[in-house]
């Protein structure tokens, strides 16, 4: 038989860090703690001033797991947590979360969205790696493949969404409490880009971001939704944690470009999350190579496969690569991202074999 969540939390606790003598699991440090099947994973996060010191511990963890009956395979990660100065780190409350990327959790009810099923976080650690192209694309193709599907843009600092499918006008709101989403290409969308003139530049500040962020997610009449897809700024900050406090979130999909500066950045998101306790779902490769829009020729314009061998590297699934494509790009600027207006293409087939890989994982029906 294959052990249990439960297990494995077990026997890392019995894995005590030398440096500060407390076990992995009441320290905080094994964070992200999955078992399904006989395949098991965990992070440890770890002071980057220790970083490879740490790898005896690693090990020492990995044989504890592999020990048990019925573990065939085990992935452990050392990552460092961003803040070092907080070293050694408070001991969360209650356990680590659980990285299972099987059937929603029943969540508190204060931090539930009444009718929606599931909260995906799509991220970057940086700007410009075409996070809300992804999140549009994303969207149509889970449409497409039958969920209903609901898309959040809180990208605060340059909400795209609207413009990406082709949405405009003022969300009404007859009873002056509810918010009425608009949608198109099958996606329900609700974007603080509507509750702004195109051309206004935005200043949100600190409370007032947090104040559009909680509205979005509890004031909008989302409906039944199986999947509810928030675009994030980008980065690491307030809306991201607020994001992870205020609401349930099954777990966040993390895109970059393939090369190594974003690649930095993305770890930083992927950290971010860790601490935050949000399992990651996985990790798209975006502008992966170029395809030439004259002869059709595949080009390595950032190098190629970097986000693949990171995911590896983290024990993430990576969820698959989208090319540098002008296609793309014309059909998400015109208002019906590509996987509504050119189904048949293989960019649009991309995005919907990721569609399908994520739901095979995060939005696999109970077992
Ligand atoms: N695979 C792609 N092929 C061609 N163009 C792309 C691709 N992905 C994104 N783009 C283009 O790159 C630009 C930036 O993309 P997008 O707005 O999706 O990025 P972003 O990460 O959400 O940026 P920000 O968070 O800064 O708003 C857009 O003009 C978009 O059309």
């Amino acid at each position: 038989m294959s052990p249990s969540r439960d297990d494995v939390l077990k026997a890392l606790a019995t894995v005590v860090d030398p440096a500060t003598g407390r076990d992995l699991v009441s320290s905080g440090a094994a964070v992200g703690v999955s078992a399904k099947g006989g395949a098991v994973s965990f992070v440890i996060q770890v002071d980057p001033a220790r970083g490879s010191a740490m790898e005896p511990l690693r090990r020492a963890a990995v044989a504890a797991v592999e020990a048990l009956p019925g573990v065939e395979k085990v992935t452990a990660v050392l990552t460092a947590h961003a803040d070092a100065q907080s070293s050694p780190r408070p001991a969360p409350k209650g356990p680590p979360p659980d990285l299972s990327f099987g059937a929603p959790k029943p969540a508190p009810a204060s931090k539930r969205i009444e009718g929606v099923d599931r909260i995906i976080a799509i991220a970057s650690g940086k700007g410009g790696v075409g996070k809300s192209t992804v999140s549009a694309n994303l969207a149509v193709a889970l449409a497409a493949e039958g969920l209903r599907v609901g898309l959040l843009d809180a990208d605060v600092y340059g909400p795209s969404q609207p413009r990406m499918l082709g949405v405009s006008g003022r969300p009404s709101s007859p009873d002056g409490k509810t918010i009425i989403p608009l949608r198109n290409h099958g996606v329900t969308l609700m974007s603080v880009g509507l509750l702004t003139a195109e051309d206004e530049a935005v200043v949100w500040r600190g409370p007032m971001l947090m104040g559009a962020l909680q509205q979005m997610l509890g004031q909008v009449a989302w409906g039944r939704l199986d999947v509810l897809l928030v675009d994030l700024p980008p980065g690491t900050g307030d809306v991201q944690l607020t994001l992870a406090q205020k609401a349930e979130v099954t777990g966040a999909v993390v895109v970059s470009t393939p090369q190594d500066i974003a690649l930095l950045d993305a770890r930083k998101a992927l950290d971010m999350f860790a601490k935050t306790g949000v399992p990651i779902l996985g990790i798209i490769e975006n502008m992966s190579t170029f395809i030439c829009p004259h002869c059709q020729g595949e080009t390595q314009l950032f190098g190629h496969g970097g986000a693949k061998a990171e995911a590896a590297r983290l024990g993430a699934p990576f969820l698959g690569e989208i090319p540098l494509d002008l296609a793309i790009r014309v059909a998400g600027d015109g208002g019906a991202p590509i996987v509504a207006s050119q189904p048949g293409s293989p960019q649009a087939q991309a995005f919907r074999a990721i569609a399908r890989a994520l739901m095979a994982g995060a939005l696999a029906p109970a077992e």
